[in-house]
């Protein structure tokens, strides 16, 4: 089977090129210089010519900041692409799986977020993946989108490498406690798209629509940068003073959504998917990070 995987040098891209896959799964492994998703036009033809048996995108644009002001590009990657691979997946009769954010919601609920939530994204970036949602849902019944939430992990950019690189800066540092959400591995979400990848191949009933996955044990920004210095201190890491601040004393161009706790029993019961605590996680991405794994290794799958 040949599964073509997008966004190979981001996050989950790339933990997901580095999955185990079975010895019968041919990976197809496209970089933006292979498949540029903001060329919507060539998205048909290659998924056409390809001869996939399935495609996972987790290609986005993830700029939240910049999108705000970089609209139109956020638009062709986050929405137009993945109604162009709704499209093509579905004339060639193959599931997709599109990974999508927390950041689709506005925040206001107090508990967690279900599936069925009604989404009112705040910012521009979670507007147009809210928009790649609704083309995707349209464009292929065989879908599933797996919302996610405060991605992490060795390789790429993400909240834990800018808190390391701050604390090599600066003495104390200043940290929004009024945002709450769950971190989630790149590793722990790529594991999961692999097996609903495989179970979709297999299986042409097998479930799909929208779920939610990310690591147990929701947190806000300041305990998530508390833990990674708890965390780091034996290995000789900088430890600043960590202050918890309010949303208003770190202003954004993009509002973050106050809550963004995504609720996991869908995928738990459908998927047999069971998530791990975040600070289980967060302590292999750590220890990778020191002993100098930062996965940025050529993929050779
Ligand atoms: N990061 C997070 O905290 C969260 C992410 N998500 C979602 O999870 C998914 C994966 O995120 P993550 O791995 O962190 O993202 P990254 O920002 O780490 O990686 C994004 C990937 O998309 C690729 N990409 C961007 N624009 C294009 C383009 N025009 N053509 C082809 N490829 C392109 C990038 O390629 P290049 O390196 O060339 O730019 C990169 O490989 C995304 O859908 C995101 O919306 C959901 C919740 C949280
Ligand atoms: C660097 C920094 C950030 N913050 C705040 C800003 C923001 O509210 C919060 C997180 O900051 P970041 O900009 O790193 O994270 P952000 O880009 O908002 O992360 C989001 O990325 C997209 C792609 C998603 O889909 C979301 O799930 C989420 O992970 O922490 C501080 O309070 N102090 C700091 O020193």
């Amino acid at each position: 089977m040949r599964i073509l995987i997008t966004g190979v040098t981001g996050q989950v891209g790339h933990a997901l090129c580095r999955y185990d896959w079975p010895e019968d799964a041919e990976i197809v492994a496209a970089s933006r210089h292979d498949l540029d998703l903001a060329e919507t036009e060539s998205i048909a033809s290659y998924i056409s010519a390809g001869r996939f048996d399935a495609v996972i995108n987790p290609a986005a644009y993830t700029a939240v900041d910049r999108a705000e002001t970089d609209l139109v590009a956020a638009w062709r990657v986050n929405a137009l692409a993945p109604a162009a691979m709704a499209a093509a997946t579905w004339k060639v009769g193959i599931p997709l799986i599109c990974v999508s954010t927390d950041y689709v919601f506005d925040g206001t609920k107090a508990g967690a977020y279900n599936e069925d939530a009604p989404i009112s994204p705040s910012g521009v970036y979670g507007a147009s993946k809210a928009a790649g949602e609704l083309a995707v849902r349209t464009g292929n019944p065989r879908h599933v989108i797996l919302r996610t939430s405060w991605v992490f992990s060795a390789h790429g950019a993400n909240f834990v490498k800018t808190m390391l690189r701050l604390a090599e800066e600066r003495p104390r540092l200043r940290v929004v406690d009024d945002q709450r959400g769950c971190p989630t591995s790149a590793r722990d979400i790529a594991a999961v798209l692999a097996k609903i990848t495989l179970r979709l191949i297999a299986d042409p009933q097998a479930p799909t629509g929208t779920y939610h996955f990310s690591n147990a044990e929701p947190t806000t920004w300041c305990d998530f940068a508390k833990e990674i210095f708890r965390q780091t201190e034996p290995f000789g890491y900088p430890v600043p003073d960590v202050e918890a601040i309010a949303t208003t004393e770190y202003p954004t161009p993009a509002r973050r959504p106050a809550n963004s706790v995504l609720e996991t029993t869908k995928i738990e019961r459908d998927f047999a998917v069971v998530p791990r605590p975040w600070r289980e996680a967060l302590a292999e991405v750590l220890s990778d990070l020191a002993h100098g794994v930062t996965e940025e290794s050529e993929v050779t799958r």
